[in-house]
């Protein structure tokens, strides 16, 4: 599922990170790829063992943390401490696939099933730097506004697009869902949004229950630890 989440963070939020990393030391981007993806990675991003990435990726989690419909989406169970990224003169990411399995802080392991791109530039700011998926569908193009985050399945292909003026500048992770498989992920995701807009038009109570019965009836037959 390929789905824009505005709103993780407000302008304010998004001022204060991206002053922060306006200010930054910046590495090269292929630091935290494997060969393949470092033959089209062409980027910067903070050190991973940075202080300042360890504190804005909290700010970051926090937001997450607190928006339903990112919870809805994802189901997350392990996320993958942020990383904050930059494209510019040029700068771009080939077509790859991302890693299947990553290394959390405390040793224990991710397997990764959604990516996503959480934009800290205003697509006004910058030429190209679409993300750019690939899925039986087609392409899909991708450029949000500051603060909004784009979720999709990590066994995607993509790329970035090359940024030919001003700076793309993002926080990128992954997420281990409760639900590895997408399509239920998708079912659960759609059948809790039309619970919700149920409830709030003051529909049949008794249904609404048993709806959110199956809910998580469905949720406990598909959920992984
Ligand atoms: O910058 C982005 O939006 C995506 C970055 C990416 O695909 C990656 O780091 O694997
Ligand atoms: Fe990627």
């Amino acid at each position: 599922m390929l789905l824009h989440i505005p709103g993780i963070l407000d302008s304010a939020q998004v001022a204060r990170l991206r002053q922060a990393l306006d200010a930054a030391d910046w590495t090269d981007g292929r630091e935290t790829v494997g060969a393949q993806g470092a033959q089209v990675k062409r980027n910067r991003q903070l050190p991973d063992a940075s202080p300042l990435r360890e504190e804005l990726g909290r700010v970051v989690l926090a937001a997450l943390a607190r928006h339903p419909l990112y919870h809805a989406a994802t189901l997350p169970l392990r996320t993958l401490p942020p990383r904050f990224n930059r494209y510019e003169g040029g700068g771009e990411y080939g077509m790859h696939v991302d890693g299947s399995v990553m290394a959390l802080p405390n040793g224990e392991q991710l397997r990764s099933d959604i990516s996503c791109t959480l934009f800290l530039s205003e697509p006004g700011d910058y030429d190209g730097g679409e993300l750019i998926v690939s899925d039986t569908y087609g392409e899909h193009e991708v450029k949000l506004p500051a603060g909004d985050a784009i979720i999709y399945p990590a066994s995607s292909l993509h790329r970035v697009q090359p940024v030919t003026r001003g700076a793309r500048v993002a926080a990128f992770f992954w997420v281990q869902s409760l639900v590895r498989d997408d399509g239920r992920r998708r079912l659960l995701f759609e059948l809790d949004a039309s619970i919700q807009r149920l409830a709030a038009t003051g529909a049949d109570r008794d249904a609404v229950l048993q709806l959110t019965g199956v809910y998580h009836n469905l949720l406990r037959q598909w959920v992984e630890s």
